[in-house]
Parts: C-alpha cells; sequence; structure tokens
C-alpha cells in the first residue's frame, strides 16, 4: 500500500522518469485537452511519453483502501458523489502528513517513458516535489473566463476559492499556454515539445 512502503516507491519514482512536464490551471482552463495535444505532438516524432494525474492517483488509493470501485470514482456520477467528501477529507489529510505523497503515486503508473506529462498539479507542494526530484517544465494553462463557462464551469465556494485552486496563482510559471477556443493552438503545442527536447538534450 501507498502510505506503508512510501520511502521504497519515492526511490523507484525518482530513478524512471527523465523529464516531467508540470501542467496547472484552473478549472476548465484545458489542461486535459492541451495535455492531449501534447501527447499528440510528441507521439508524431516518435518520442515516448506518458501521461499521469495527481488526482487519479488519490482516487486510486482511496479505492484500494476503502475497497470502492476505482472505475467508478472516476466516472462524475452519483456513485463518485456519495464519496466526494470523505475522499477530499482523507486527501487532506494524507497530504498533511506527507505533501508529495499522490505525486510519487502517481509517477509510479509510469512505465518506462522519459517524458511523463503531470496533467493537474494544483498545490506549490507538488510543483516543489517535480522541480526538486526531475528535470521539470511547468506549464500554465491559460484562457477567458467566458470560455471558462463556457465549458461548464460555474463558481463554487470553498472550491474555486480554496488553496487547491489558488496556490499557483503567483508561480512563475515556465511557459503559460493560452487555450483560446477558436484559436489553433498547435504552434504553441510545438514550441513547448521544442523547449523539452532542447532541455532533454542538455541532459
Ligand atoms: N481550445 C479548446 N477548444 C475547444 N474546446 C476546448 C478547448 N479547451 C478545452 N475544451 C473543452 O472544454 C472542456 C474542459 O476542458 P478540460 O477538461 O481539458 O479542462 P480541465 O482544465 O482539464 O478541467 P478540470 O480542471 O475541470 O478537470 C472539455 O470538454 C474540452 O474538450
Amino acid at each position: 500500500m501507498l502510505m506503508q512502503d512510501k520511502n521504497d516507491k519515492k526511490k523507484i519514482a525518482v530513478r524512471m522518469v527523465k523529464f516531467v512536464i508540470a501542467i496547472s490551471g484552473k478549472r476548465k482552463s484545458g489542461k486535459d485537452y492541451c495535455t492531449n495535444k501534447l501527447i499528440k505532438a510528441f507521439e508524431k516524432i516518435q518520442l515516448p511519453v506518458s501521461a499521469v494525474g495527481i488526482s487519479h492517483s488519490l482516487k486510486e488509493e482511496y479505492a484500494k483502501i476503502h475497497n470502492l470501485n476505482f472505475g467508478e470514482l472516476l466516472t462524475d456520477g452519483p456513485y463518485k458523489e456519495q464519496f466526494r467528501k470523505d475522499m477530499i477529507r482523507w486527501g487532506e489529510e494524507v497530504r498533511n502528513k506527507d505533501p508529495s505523497v499522490f505525486c510519487r503515486a502517481a509517477l509510479l503508473s509510469v512505465d518506462d517513458s522519459d517524458i511523463v506529462i503531470v496533467s493537474d498539479c494544483r498545490r506549490m507542494t507538488d510543483f516543489e516535489f517535480f522541480v526538486s526530484n526531475y528535470k521539470t517544465l511547468t506549464v500554465r494553462v491559460e484562457t477567458i473566463e467566458d470560455h471558462r463557462q463556457q465549458r461548464g464551469f460555474r463558481f463554487v465556494k470553498g472550491i474555486d476559492d480554496a488553496e487547491s485552486e489558488c496556490g499557483l496563482d503567483d508561480y512563475k510559471f515556465d511557459v503559460v499556454l493560452k487555450n483560446i477556443t477558436g484559436e489553433n493552438i498547435d504552434s504553441r503545442i510545438e514550441k513547448i515539445v521544442e523547449k523539452v527536447i532542447y532541455e532533454i538534450n542538455k541532459l
């Protein structure tokens, strides 16, 4: 289990990955959308890349510990809704003891990819973990407020003003990726790919 052998897992995680693209952004800014674009761009030039999610690993651990259906927890249906509050509470409790626990777990799901995209960094401790353990490019996905709303965003007190949503607002990101609906972002994605290749070649 994650909590029992965390030191072993930390060692393994640090050994496996060559480069991390750490993506953050507000809800519905388009983190997943841009992650998929990046994956395709790397695949096009046959560079092995994996994408992982920190919240995905939290849900996986929560499901294991509570003997729940992990697949159902990943959906937005009523099953997840039953456990949502407790899952958040549990996640906070675990993170308070060990802030990078879910970051490490996320990287453990990677086989042997040189490049890993972490699609949902939300907290300063997430960035601190990746930046201090791996060669990392920090990316902020930004869009226009109206576009977030068109994509389904509605402000929720307690979520959109919480640390998990605002903790990285003042971070100095390596790249700010503008993801405006209707604009072709392919050249911005290619610039990131070029930056990553340049950094990897320096290793
Ligand atoms: N540039 C774009 N053009 C068209 N649709 C977009 C664009 N960016 C995002 N979307 C759409 O907006 C919705 C939200 O995007 P996405 O899931 O990538 O956001 P997110 O930041 O990962 O959201 P969350 O934080 O809620 O997980 C999706 O349906 C996605 O396909």
